[in-house]
């Protein structure tokens, strides 16, 4: 069973598509990062798969759960951190949490009880008793953070946490995802910064215009993205010269007098090696280039060539 799975998850808001018929499968226990630019769908994505907005077509589950059959069940092991807004700024951090879990209408001592221990957990602790308003966009989001784990989700939903953030306030926030991870929680979170995702995430779906482009872990992802167009770069002891090389080769252009750039659809360095060996040549280097990650996205979402 999966802790999130989406089968043609669809929602048009008076015409527009915001998401387009999405198939996610989140395993129980990872970190997934939902990576995309601004209005690609995530935020709705993230709505409907807490319930809290309604489908136009297609299902979401949670732990296996119907969300549009059983909201009051999901909403009780899911948490959500929101993109903005959430907190009242003129209640203590503590007293903030304290009014969230009377959502779950958990006794006051239990309450009590995990909101020290988050607050511990995101280290605002010395601070339980300082005005919301009167904190960091770090020590909001953090306090957005343990607000969202107050009933002990199974799956939490953190959209964008590390916006707005400064950099040290993104390695902290990583640092809370890999706790809640080890701690044995699914984490699915949303961003459009690539570092941010990359460094943190078990798998990543790359999502634009609604659409989910890309899924799985980055190795996945890569490799899919290459199949069918492998660039391989040879370089030779010799002067090279390809013109009437039988090797299949979609495209080629040269580096230099002694390498060249082929593009093909499979791995053909064994063939390439191998005819320019019997036509003479030492081949010095030869190498597959692997993409980043960046250039994966970038050519998936804006369609840019690789280099
Ligand atoms: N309540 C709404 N009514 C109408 N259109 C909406 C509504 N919410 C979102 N949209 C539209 O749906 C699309 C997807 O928006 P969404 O907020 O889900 O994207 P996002 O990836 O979270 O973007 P961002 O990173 O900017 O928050 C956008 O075109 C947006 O304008």
């Amino acid at each position: 069973m999966y802790a999130i799975e989406t089968e043609n998850l669809t929602k048009v808001y008076n015409g527009t598509v915001a998401v387009d018929h999405l198939n996610l499968k989140v395993k129980k226990g990872t970190v997934y990062g939902f990576l995309g630019p601004n209005g690609a769908g995530k935020t709705t994505t993230i709505l409907m798969l807490l319930g809290l907005v309604e489908p136009t077509e297609g299902t979401a589950y949670i732990a296996g759960i119907n969300v549009m059959e059983k909201p009051v069940e999901v909403k009780r092991i899911t948490g959500f951190m929101p993109a903005e807004g959430g907190l009242y700024p003129n209640m203590s951090a503590l007293d903030n949490l304290l009014y969230f879990s009377k959502f779950y209408r958990m006794p006051r001592n239990e309450a009590e009880k995990r909101a020290k221990e988050l607050l511990d957990l995101v280290g605002l602790r010395e601070v339980a008793n300082k005005k919301a308003g009167e904190f960091s966009t770090g020590m909001k989001q953090r306090l957005l953070l343990a607000q969202a784990l107050i009933n002990d989700p199974e799956v939490l939903f953190l959209d964008e946490p590390t916006n707005g953030l400064d950099p040290r306030g993104v390695i902290e926030m990583r640092e809370l995802i890999r706790e809640l991870k080890k701690d044995g929680k699914t984490v699915f979170f949303s961003s459009h910064i690539l570092p941010e995702v990359e460094e943190v995430s078990d798998e990543i779906g790359i999502i634009s215009r609604g659409k989910l482009l890309a899924s799985g872990s980055q190795e996945e992802i890569k490799r899919k993205f290459i199949e069918g167009r492998v660039v391989i770069t040879v370089e030779t002891k010799q002067p090279l010269e390809i013109s009437g090389l039988s090797t299949e080769v979609t495209d080629w252009h040269r580096e230099g007098p002694n390498r060249i750039t082929v593009y093909a659809s499979r791995d053909v360095r064994e063939d390439l090696i191998r005819e320019l060996t019997g036509m003479g040549y030492t081949v010095t280097d030869i190498h597959l280039h692997e993409p980043t990650l960046e250039e994966v996205f970038l050519e998936l979402v804006y369609g840019r060539e690789r280099e």
